[in-house]
């Protein structure tokens, strides 16, 4: 679909590659696991409460349960006949005209319809005097109050928390149907490449993106699979591809348009279907997508804040993709500009940025600095200021969308 054509004019834009990309996933099997591993997957399936909470009504206070009608008002004693607590097996009966010691959690007596706690009461052991008129229902909590048998919990293409979990547990279930976790194998390419760690050597630089993007895969909830550092040969890219096994690849580098550019006829002589190969944004113009077979395909720019830029607004949804969750991309907001900033070019910009609050509102200021080779300025980044293509210049005051990066996990 026209890839050869130059940058420019046909390049898509960020919510047409998005569409396509997520368009192109599907979600990867299922499988069921523990509770305990649970925080973080996805649910698969709308899960159902095997049981009614709480199962019966139980007292919230510790105090006494009695006929609200038998307690009328303040000053009148009832004979004491029993107790009840929390894990009693049967429920007691309150007989007429008495009243019954009781406890937090504990199940109401048959025949009370209201507990009066036990600061609002007087014991000689035998009788209890009531300083309080009893209120019908007060400090009792229904049947039912929580949930009910077979009421949804949790939805399908949930990310699960602790809460969705302390709530599966007390809805009785001990193990939840989620997506397995997509596997992502990450390359980076490029012959000035070294791992950190190893010697750098003349006209080599360490290799930034791929333990960033391993990283992040991890933070989305995907299994990372490191393919190392291939050289800009085709060879060696077909090398480091050899025997893969992902739901998504992903490479980084190597996507313009230079004699050493060499990933993209690489993959298009392993038969990559192409999506798209360009993009209206700024950094990320070479963004690549396609699929192999039935693996996606996501090409990043090998600049590494336009790698991690693109990894924002198109990795985190193809993982949410995969995983069977929502896939819509970053969440904008309005901010307010602290200081003016120039106008856009023709591609829309995604500007590092600073956001703080203000009694309440959100301000932001971009860097003066905005090179896509520099990860430092991103690093104290907590914000992208979003600019569409061919904006005019904006000025102090001025409300402007920003993306959050301090609000994403591990970014
Ligand atoms: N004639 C043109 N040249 C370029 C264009 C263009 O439209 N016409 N686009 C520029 C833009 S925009 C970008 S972005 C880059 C992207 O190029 P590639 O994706 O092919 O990336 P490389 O050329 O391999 O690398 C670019 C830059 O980033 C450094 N790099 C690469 N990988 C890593 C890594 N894993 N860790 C750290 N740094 C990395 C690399 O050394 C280069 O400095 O193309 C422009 N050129
Ligand atoms: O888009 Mo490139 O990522 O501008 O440097």
């Amino acid at each position: 679909m026209g890839i050869e054509k130059p940058f420019g004019k046909s390049a898509i834009t960020v919510d047409e590659a998005r569409g396509m990309i997520t368009s192109a996933i599907r979600p990867v099997a299922v499988e069921t696991i523990g509770l305990q591993e649970a925080l973080g997957r996805v649910s698969a399936a709308a899960v159902k409460a095997l049981t009614t909470s709480p199962p019966f009504d139980v007292s919230a206070m510790d105090g006494y349960a009695v006929r609200a009608d038998d307690v009328p008002a303040s000053g009148i004693a009832l004979p004491l006949a029993g107790a009840s607590k929390a894990g009693l097996a049967a429920v007691p009966t309150l007989s007429h005209g008495t009243c019954m010691r009781i406890f937090t959690g504990a199940p109401v007596p048959a025949g009370a319809d209201a507990i009066v706690i036990q600061e609002d009461v007087e014991s000689d052991g035998e009788r209890i005097v009531f300083r309080t008129a009893a209120q019908r229902g007060l400090f009792i909590r229904k049947a039912g109050l929580n949930f009910a048998e077979g009421a949804e919990v949790v939805a399908a293409g949930r990310v699960l928390t602790a809460r969705d979990i302390g709530l599966l547990a007390a809805s009785g279930h001990d193990s939840i149907l989620v997506h397995r976790r997509p596997r992502v194998a990450v390359l980076s390419t490029g012959d000035e490449l070294v791992a950190s760690g190893t010697g750098i050597g003349p006209g080599r630089i360490f290799d930034a993106n791929r333990p960033a993007l391993l990283a992040l895969v991890r933070a989305w909830g995907g299994e990372a699979s490191d393919l190392g550092i291939a050289g800009d040969d085709d060879a060696a890219i077909t090398a480091a591809l050899q025997g893969l096994d992902a739901d998504l690849l992903l490479i980084t580098g190597g996507a313009s348009v230079g004699d050493h550019d060499r990933v993209r006829p690489t993959l298009q002589a392993l038969g990559l279907s192409f999506e798209f190969w360009k993009i209206r944004m700024r950094p990320g113009k070479p963004l690549m997508f396609g699929t192999l077979g039935d693996m996606p395909v996501l090409g990043l720019p090998g600049n590494s804040v336009s790698a991690l830029v693109c990894a924002v607004l198109f990795l985190e949804p193809a993982i949410g993709a995969l995983a069977g969750h929502d896939a819509s991309g970053p969440r904008f907001e309005n901010a307010r500009l602290v200081s003016p900033i120039g106008k856009t070019g023709e591609r829309d910009d995604y500007l590092r940025a600073t956001v703080s609050l203000d009694d309440g509102a959100l301000l932001v200021e971009a860097f003066s600095e905005q090179d896509s080779s520099m990860l430092a300025v991103l690093a104290s980044a907590n914000a992208l200021l979003f600019r569409p293509a061919g904006a005019a210049p904006a000025v102090a005051g001025e409300t402007v969308k920003v993306v959050r990066l301090d609000t994403l996990p591990g970014f």
